[in-house]
């Protein structure tokens, strides 16, 4: 995959001083959808709104398909369609005036046509001549990204498309998002919601304190982080884990009355039944067992901790 966006050495402080962004390095794929994952204030929204050229950039660079989102600003700025996080439609519009407004703003001659078929993508071809504000809020944001669209731009930057929606309108946005991605459009979007990034994209990027923490591909990530920890409660303590369970990955906790097996719930066996086994066999007797899943949650926030100590 082809890269379309390269961020190079980026810093960005805002006046006063505060640095929201240290020497940021992140490569775009064409065509892949990146999650920029990171708590509120890592710098998500400054990153994306420095990408697409309406934050200045401090130090370093961004090239969007080659070109220099400063010194080539319109070439680079018309690759790109920005959905921002807040809903801020012109309520009496109808959704086409909207979006062929949009469209006008970068210069673009009408062409009623193709804002036509972004709004049949977007389930939103029968609410063309609607006013805004007779929109459901999925709706909305739908009118979001099809004004982003407006121009026919390459790359997507959506900032927290789902914040404050409910389960079934993310559910939908992801869809829709991932559609988007089948027409060939680039995706990056940033999200808080780990189970967000999970579910739609191609590569997790972590980000915190102005810093990316790393970036890799989802599937690469879960099977790093999709491990799972069984608590076998014991009925009677041990002082050692008892011999011949090697292939396990075995420890003792809670002075030896609890035995923790650490698994991969990526592996075709997770060998629970077995273990059991083999500690009846050797008459450790047990009272009780429970699981716990190391969520990309408890990585990220490891992660987050780990580096910024480091
Ligand atoms: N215009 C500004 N002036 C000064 N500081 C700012 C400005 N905009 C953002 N910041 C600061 O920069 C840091 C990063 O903010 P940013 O909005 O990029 O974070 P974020 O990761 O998008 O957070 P959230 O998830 O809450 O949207 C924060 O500490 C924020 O207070």
């Amino acid at each position: 995959m082809a890269d379309i966006v390269r961020v190079e050495g980026l810093s960005k402080s805002y006046k006063g001083g505060f640095q929201a962004l240290k020497h940021v390095d992140l490569t775009i794929r064409e065509g892949e959808i990146l999650a920029l994952l990171g708590p509120n204030g890592a710098g998500k929204t400054t990153l994306i709104s420095c990408i697409c050229g309406i934050t200045s950039i401090s130090a370093g660079r961004v090239l969007v398909a080659g070109h220099d989102n400063v010194t080539e600003y319109r070439a680079a700025r018309s690759l790109i369609g920005l959905v921002p996080q807040e809903i801020n439609l012109e309520p009496f519009e109808t959704v086409m005036a909207t979006v062929r407004y949009s469209r006008g703003l970068f210069g673009k001659k009408d062409n009623d046509a193709y804002i036509d078929e972004v709004l049949r993508q977007l389930s939103l071809y029968d609410k063309r001549d609607t006013q805004v504000r007779a929109l459901s809020g999925g709706m909305k944001r739908r009118v979001l990204i099809a004004k982003a669209l407006s121009h026919e731009p390459q790359i997507l930057f959506l900032d927290e498309p789902t914040a404050g929606v409910d389960v079934s309108l993310r559910k939908e946005m992801w869809q829709t998002v991932a559609e988007l991605q089948k027409r060939g459009v680039t995706i990056i979007l940033t999200t808080h919601y780990i189970e967000e990034a999970e579910a739609m994209a191609d590569r997790i990027g972590i980000i915190s304190d102005g810093q990316i923490r790393l970036v890799r591909e989802k599937q690469a990530l879960m099977h790093e982080l999709g491990r799972k920890v069984l608590r076998i409660e014991l009925a009677q303590p041990l002082t050692e884990v008892p011999a011949g369970l090697d292939t396990y990955e075995l420890s003792l906790a809670k002075d030896g009355a609890e035995l923790v097996y650490t698994y991969d719930v990526q592996s075709d066996g997770t060998g629970i039944t077995r273990l059991l086994t083999a500690l009846a066999e050797r008459g450790v007797k047990v009272r009780d067992i429970r699981t716990e899943q190391s969520s990309l949650e408890d990585i990220f926030v490891d992660l987050v901790e780990a580096e910024g100590q480091a």
